[in-house]
C-alpha cells in the first residue's frame, strides 16, 4: 500500500468541484495549495546513549472555517507529500460534517514498533517541542492517528503544557479519560462509520443483519469496526487483517477472542479460530461489506475490477486510489467515502475540545446521542446531493465540503 500519489488524488477530487462549481484557475489554487507546512528535525535520545535525528512534519491546509484539526502519524514511509494530502482530506471532512475547523495532520518518519517505551516518550515531546510553536488549543490541535494512541497524546498535552506554563488540556485531543479524553474517543471512528453504513445500506436495501465483512487493519479503527460490527448490525465479520497477514472463517470470526490473539502475539495471523488469508486476498473475497481500514491505495486500478463487496465503505483515508473509481463504479459498487465515513474521529474530537473549553464532562450515551445523528445526518446531506446532481457519493460530498470552505474564504475576502 504505497502513501504516494494522495495529494494528487485529493486534488482531482476538489478539481471536479472546482469544474461542476465553475470557479476560475486562482481560486482552484486557493483550495488546492496548503496554507502552511512545517518540517522539522528532531534530535532523540535513544537508550543506547546516542542521539538519532528523526524527521517531522506539520501541514495546516487550509483554517478558514477554524483551527485546524488532525492526527499526528508515525509511521516509516511516511513523507511531507503524504502528509499534505492527509491535511488537505481533514479540510474537507471537517467542512463536509458542518465542525468549525479547517485540517491539518502531522508526522514522523519513525517505525514506533522498534522503539522502546522511554523513547517513544521522548520521541513525542520532542515532536511537541519542535512544533509548539505552530500549534495551540486556538490554532491547530492535533489527536492519534496511525501508531499513535491516546498514550502518545498525554505525553503532546503534557509537553504542550510545560511549554506553555499552564495546564493545556484542549491543545490535544484523543487524550485518556483521566487528563479529559472525551468518553467515545477511543472507537469514535469505528461507530461512526458504522453509522454512515447503516443509513446507505438501508437506502441501498441492503440487511446488514446478514451481511458478510472483510476489516482491512486491525488497529484503532479496524478493530473496533470489527468489534461493533455484530453488536450495532448483526453483520457477521468474516475476515480481518493487519500488516503480518490476515485471517478468514466463513462462519465468522470470534472478534474478542482475535483482540486477545492479537494482544498476546502482535498479529491477527495464526488465529486458531480461522484460516490464513493475505491481506491483499481479502479485498478480493466475496463479501457485502469491505471496510479497509489501514493505509492509503489499498484499492487500486490494478484489483479494483476483482472487487466482489457491493459496498466499500472507507474507514481508512484515501484506501480506494482516484483511478480505481471507475473501475468499482461499472462493477456497481457502492463507495462509501472517507471523509464522510470517517469522520466520527473528529467529530468527537471537537466533543473533547468543547468539554475541555468549557470545564464539562458528557458522558458516553451523551457523546453517543450526538455522534449518531451529526454521521446520519451528514450522510442524508450527500446522499441527497448525490440524488439531486446525479453524481457519486464522493462527488457530493466534496461539493458540500468544497461549498462551506469556499463561503468562509470568499466572506473572510481570501477569494
Ligand atoms: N484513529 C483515528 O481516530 C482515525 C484514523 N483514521 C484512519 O484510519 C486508518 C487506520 O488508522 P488507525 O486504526 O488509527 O491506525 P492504527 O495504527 O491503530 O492501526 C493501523 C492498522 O493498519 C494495519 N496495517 C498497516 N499496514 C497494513 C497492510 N499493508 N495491510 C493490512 N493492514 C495493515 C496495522 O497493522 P499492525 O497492527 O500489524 O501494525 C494496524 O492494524 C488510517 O488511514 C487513519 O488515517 C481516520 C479517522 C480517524
Ligand atoms: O480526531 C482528530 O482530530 C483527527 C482524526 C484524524 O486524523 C482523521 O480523521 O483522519
Amino acid at each position: 500500500m504505497s502513501t504516494t500519489g494522495l495529494l494528487e488524488t485529493i486534488i482531482r477530487h476538489v478539481c471536479t468541484c472546482v469544474a461542476d462549481l465553475g470557479l476560475d484557475a486562482e481560486t482552484e489554487a486557493a483550495l488546492t495549495m496548503p496554507m502552511r507546512e512545517l518540517h522539522v528535525s528532531i534530535p532523540v535520545r535513544m537508550d543506547s546513549g546516542k542521539i538519532r535525528v528523526f524527521e517531522g512534519f506539520r501541514v495546516q491546509f487550509n483554517d478558514a472555517r477554524g483551527p485546524t484539526k488532525g492526527g499526528i502519524r508515525y509511521h516509516p514511509d511516511e513523507s511531507l507529500e503524504s502528509i499534505r494530502g492527509l491535511a488537505a482530506i481533514m479540510t474537507w471532512k471537517c467542512a463536509l460534517l458542518g465542525l468549525p475547523l479547517g485540517g491539518a495532520k502531522g508526522g514522523v518518519v519513525c517505525n514506533p514498533k522498534e522503539l522502546s517505551e522511554a523513547e517513544l516518550e521522548r520521541l513525542s515531546r520532542a515532536y511537541i517541542r519542535a512544533v509548539s510553536r505552530f500549534i495551540g488549543p486556538d490554532e491547530d490541535i492535533p489527536a492519534p492517528d496511525v501508531y499513535t494512541n491516546a498514550r502518545v497524546m498525554a505525553w503532546m498535552m503534557d509537553e504542550y503544557s510545560r511549554i506553555a506554563g499552564r495546564n493545556a488540556f484542549g491543545a490535544i485531543t484523543g487524550k485518556p479519560l483521566s487528563v479529559w479524553g472525551s468518553e467515545g474517543r477511543v472507537d469514535a471512528t469505528a461507530r461512526g462509520g458504522w453509522y454512515v453504513v447503516e443509513e446507505a445500506a438501508k437506502d441501498a436495501g441492503i440487511d446488514l443483519a446478514r451481511a458478510t465483512v472483510a476489516v482491512q487493519g486491525f488497529g484503532n479503527v479496524g478493530s473496533h469496526a470489527a468489534r461493533l460490527a455484530s453488536i450495532l448490525t448483526g453483520a457477521k465479520v468474516v475476515a480481518v487483517s493487519d500488516s503480518q497477514g490476515g485471517v478468514m472463517n466463513r462462519e465468522g470470526l470470534d472478534i474478542n477472542r482475535l483482540i486477545e490473539h492479537k494482544h498476546a502475539t502482535g498479529g491477527v495471523a495464526g488465529f486458531p479460530g480461522g484460516r490464513k488469508v493475505s491481506s491483499a486476498d481479502l479485498l478480493t473475497l466475496d463479501v457485502d461489506l469491505l471496510i479497509p481500514a489501514a493505509l492509503e491505495n489499498a484499492v487500486t486500478q490494478e484489483n479494483a475490477g476483482e472487487v466482489r463487496a457491493g459496498i466499500v465503505a472507507e474507514f481508512a483515508n484515501g484506501p480506494v486510489a482516484v483511478a480505481a473509481e471507475s473501475a468499482l463504479e461499472e462493477n456497481g459498487v457502492l463507495l462509501l467515502p472517507d471523509i464522510l465515513c470517517n469522520g466520527g474521529g473528529v467529530v468527537v474530537s471537537y466533543f473533547e475540545m468543547v468539554q475541555n473549553a468549557t470545564l464539562d464532562h458528557w458522558d458516553e450515551a451523551e457523546v453517543d446521542r450526538r455522534l449518531r445523528k451529526q454521521m446520519k445526518d451528514t450522510y442524508h446531506s450527500v446522499h441527497e446531493k448525490a440524488l439531486i446532481s446525479g453524481t457519486s457519493l464522493r462527488r457530493a460530498a466534496y461539493s458540500i465540503a468544497v461549498t462551506n470552505t469556499l463561503d468562509a474564504m470568499r466572506t473572510r475576502g481570501w477569494v
